[in-house]
């Protein structure tokens, strides 16, 4: 539809906005440069014919899914190559073709090699010795080997120490033999597993020498390189439908005495001798470097569907017109709505705050991992802690948000053109993979339990340095004020939580089940832990930032302000209940939280352009950039094979005698 007029209400909307949009894009990509790049990267892949469907892939069938997503998978990471072999090599061309922006615009429903590079490489890179790297890395660089990660199990996900399938040393060949003793012992889940990979990583249980030495990773060739047939042994195939990610060909696989090389075994950190001796890893923290890579990755990931979900969602709402606030009016935008306005705008600030820590979250990453390579390993358990409660919070929030935006589309928020139920589909899944949520804010937990017992060593710790900080400040109308009522909030809850398992402790239950009964407080600790420190990061970069017009800076100072009232009104009850503020006060902050709506009401639409998320990424019928939402549905619907011919086989083969049988 190009060269279209842009809808009226966009263009009103696009005059009054009081700041420069293409600021903001700088600002978000990280200066002018950075966004020409980007635009090139997303040029070079969205314009190229071979990754544009024919058909739309919702009407295809699974199997004719899964070939397409193949297909356009081998073109994407044939063009990466490309980019790589011409200098332009870098992080940011993965991680925008496998995040929520590239990755999604090209493939929506999941990549079937996003595992081999998300998971099989730095695992490779993370646990393998150099040997084994040298062997391994630079194949599955340049895609000669394509593999997985497979941990979970029928039986277990969560309790990796459950996992059933075996790894027996045989010191007479020098191999392992890899089992599925049980039905619950075959791996489930694992992306791209079904019938993409030919390699996987396998987590197993090691035996050597009559001894179980617990979970370790191997590499397991599952297919013939050239055949692509199963290795012997070898029991392999596709899980099926689920809610979302159809593309990601998610698989299941068994072992019948498959055996492997001693030097598949993953040896960086513990070791398998060939005489069977078992040496085991200096620090049982040294395998945690890949899994909060992940979660880092999917903290950003989380901000970006956000982001594109949003903007869908606020243009919607500035061209739809519905119902009328006063009699004898015209029908208003449905933005006009203070209820559609608090959908949303605070959504859009959900985004700066995730984006920020999700910055703030990849920074500390690659400095603890370098650490790390120099044996150093005191910062990991903090950083740990951190990313757990951040995955948690940013993919819970994220789906809420993005489920959010779509029912405030009405119903057209629930065409799959609009690209909402499909985008939600990618960020619920968030919340389950790398770590369930809940389970994640427990690890949170524990690590604030662990602080809240050891404050020497606290206070020297910047993100639960609060805990032996305390103070209980007056109410204030500021940000300052929730950010400390929100700390001493997070404070108190692992002190209640702290005081209650010892409590149950001392009625002789054991420290476990104590934990146990005490996980609902622990939980609600983690969360507001986390919530204080996505504030107090938002509030730290946004303080810091020097080089930003006036009118820019108003409207970010704005967002971080909604964002920081509305974080502070979602828990009322808490306020209430562990800080000085009292009822009067929280009506102050539901009148700030409404003038702050009103505020940004005019910048709303000019905000989400400064996202700068292209249309063909947006793929929404509801968020295109011209507005021109009637006109798109329409041809959306055209694209239904059943409009194709004006009448269905199926009248004549059912519909018609059932209306003539003269029930
Ligand atoms: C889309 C998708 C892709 C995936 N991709 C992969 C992959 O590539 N490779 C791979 O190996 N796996 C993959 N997985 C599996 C995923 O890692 C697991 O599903 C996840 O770890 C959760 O484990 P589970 O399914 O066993 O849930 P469970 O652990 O059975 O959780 C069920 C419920 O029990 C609760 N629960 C469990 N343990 C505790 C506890 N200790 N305390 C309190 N509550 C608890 C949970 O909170 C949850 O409510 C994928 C899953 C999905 C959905």
């Amino acid at each position: 539809m190009k060269g279209t007029k842009i809808n009226s209400d966009l263009l009103k909307e696009r005059n009054k906005c009081t700041f420069n949009p293409r600021e903001l894009t700088h600002f978000l990509d990280g200066g002018e440069q950075k966004t020409k790049d980007r635009k090139e990267r997303e040029k070079f892949f969205l314009e190229d014919p071979e990754l544009k469907s024919k058909v739309p892939m919702e009407y295809l069938s699974h199997k004719e899914k899964y070939e397409e997503n193949v297909r356009k998978a081998c073109v994407i990471f044939r063009k990466v190559q490309e980019l790589q072999n011409e200098g332009k090599a870098g992080m940011e061309n993965y991680r925008e073709i496998l995040g929520g922006q590239l990755g999604t615009a090209i493939l929506p429903d999941g990549n079937p090699l996003t595992l081999h590079y998300v998971m099989f490489i730095p695992t490779l890179l993370g646990q393998g010795t150099v040997e084994q790297q040298s062997e391994w890395i630079n194949r599955a660089w340049n895609a000669e080997i394509v593999g997985t990660y497979a941990q979970t199990e029928l039986g277990h996900g969560t309790f990796i120490r459950g996992l059933e399938t075996t790894a027996t040393y045989d010191p007479k060949t020098e191999e392992f033999v890899l089992n599925s003793p049980t039905l619950t012992s075959y791996k489930w889940w694992p992306g791209g597993l079904g019938h993409s990979a030919n390699y996987a990583i396998v987590v197993a249980q090691l035996y050597t020498q009559g001894k179980c030495h617990g979970i370790h990773p191997f590499i397991v060739q599952l297919r013939d390189e050239d055949t692509h047939l199963p290795m012997k042994g070898i029991i392999i195939g596709e899980i099926g439908c689920k809610l979302g990610m159809n593309g990601t060909n998610n698989g299941y696989l068994g072992f019948k005495d498959v055996r492997i090389p001693r030097m598949h075994m993953l040896m960086k950190n513990s070791q398998v001798l060939p005489d069977g001796t078992y040496i085991k890893s200096p620090s049982s923290k040294l395998t945690y470097g890949t899994m909060i890579f992940v979660r880092v990755v999917l903290v950003a990931d989380a901000a970006s569907y956000l982001k594109k979900a949003v903007t869908i969602a606020t243009r919607y709402s500035a061209v739809r017109h519905q119902s009328q606030i006063k009699a004898n009016e015209p029908e208003p935008q449905i933005i006009d709505f203070v209820t559609q306005q608090y959908k949303l705008f605070p959504l859009i600030a959900t985004f700066f705050a995730f984006d920020i820590s999700a910055t703030w979250l990849w920074e500390v990453y690659n400095e603890v991992t370098s650490e790390l390579e120099a044996g150093k390993l005191r910062n990991l358990p903090e950083l740990h802690a951190v990313a757990c409660c951040l995955k948690a919070i940013c993919t819970a929030d994220g789906a809420l948000g993005v489920e959010q935006c779509r029912l405030s589309c009405g119903g057209h928020g629930y065409m799959t053109c609009s690209n909402l139920p499909n985008t939600y589909g990618l960020v619920t899944a968030m919340c389950t993979y790398e770590g369930e949520n809940t389970v994640l804010l427990l690890q949170t937990a524990r690590f604030l339990i662990k602080s809240w017992q050891n404050k020497a060593e606290t206070i020297h710790l910047d993100t639960v340095k609060y805990l032996c900080e305390r103070e209980s400040k007056p109410f204030e109308k500021s940000v300052t004020w929730i950010i400390s009522a929100m700390k001493e909030i997070a404070a108190k809850k692992v002190e209640l939580a702290a005081l209650h398992i010892d409590e149950r402790v001392k009625r002789g239950r054991a420290y476990e089940d104590a934990w146990n009964e005490t996980s609902v407080e622990l939980v609600s600790a983690a969360d507001s832990h986390g919530r204080a420190f996505i504030l107090q990061t938002y509030q730290n970069v946004l303080s810091g930032i020097k080089h930003l017009s006036p009118e820019l800076k108003k409207v970010l100072v704005e967002l971080q302000e909604l964002y920081t009232v509305y974080t502070a009104l979602r828990c009322t009850g808490d306020l209430l209940r562990f800080t000085r503020c009292e009822g009067k006060d929280i009506e102050i902050l539901q009148s700030w939280l409404e003038q702050l709506l009103a505020a940004i009401r005019p910048n709303a639409v000019g905000i989400v352009d400064g996202f700068d998320v292209s249309d063909e990424i947006l793929a929404s019928a509801l968020g295109a950039y011209d507005g021109n939402v009637y006109e798109r549905l329409f041809e959306e619907a055209s694209k239904s094979p059943l409009n194709a011919e004006p009448v269905n086989k199926s009248f004549q083969l059912y519909l018609k005698p059932f209306l003539k049988s003269n029930l």
